[in-house]
């Protein structure tokens, strides 16, 4: 890269630098903590239920990106609100391999966002798991586990981004990133 060339991308990353600060929330054992290691680009494969919350930086290009990773036991997540709407989106994670907790998931899912606080967020679904075999595999099996129908009825101008990843495995994480800078609020 030439000198004037590398004094332009400077000014722009000096200028133009973003921060995004995001709420990561979802039922217990669904791969949250497990996301935001890999969207700092720290895989991991043992994690330990999250207590409360972990605030994570990590600089992405000219953007800050600071996630709040919030533990998904039932006694946290009464709480989860008041996190999310200091955030410029909600990031919403599903185990897409536990078929059992679809309709608890969704019913949390809609709580969060049909709060007052929170309806003009935009909203990122993911079903996470994606390795794992019969996990959700596509984007509408994911509207119809999430019940898109019903989402856009609490609010119509929301955007809504939908997702399958593996947060283990890396895949789509790129996908998620882009989202979020395409769309959240700073
Ligand atoms: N196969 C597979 N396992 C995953 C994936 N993401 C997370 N896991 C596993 O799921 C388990 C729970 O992951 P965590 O990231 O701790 O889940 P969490 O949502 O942060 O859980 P809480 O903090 O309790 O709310 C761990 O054993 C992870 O290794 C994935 O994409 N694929
Ligand atoms: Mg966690």
């Amino acid at each position: 890269m030439g000198l004037w060339a590398r004094f332009v991308a400077w000014l722009k990353s000096v200028f133009f630098k973003k921060e995004l600060e995001l709420a990561i929330v979802g039922l217990d054992r669904v791969g949250k903590t497990t996301l935001v290691l890999a969207m700092s680009d720290e895989p991991q494969e043992d994690t330990i239920p999250t207590v409360g919350f972990n605030i994570k930086s990590v600089k992405k290009g000219s953007v800050q990106f600071k996630f709040w990773d919030l533990g998904g036991q039932s006694r946290f997540r009464s709480n989860w609100h008041r996190y999310c709407a200091t955030g410029g989106a909600i990031v919403y994670v599903i185990d897409g391999a536990a078929p059992d907790r679809f309709a608890l998931a969704r019913q949390e899912l809609h709580l969060l966002a049909s709060q007052a606080s929170l309806v003009d967020l935009p909203l990122l679904i993911l079903a996470n798991k994606n390795d794992l075999p019969d996990s959700i595999n596509s984007v509408d099996k994911l509207k119809e586990v999430a019940d898109h129908e019903s989402l856009v009825r609490i609010n119509k101008y929301r955007t809504i981004g939908y997702y399958c990843i593996s947060a283990l495995k890396g895949k789509n994480i790129e996908f998620v990133l882009k989202w979020l800078m395409d769309h959240a609020k700073s």
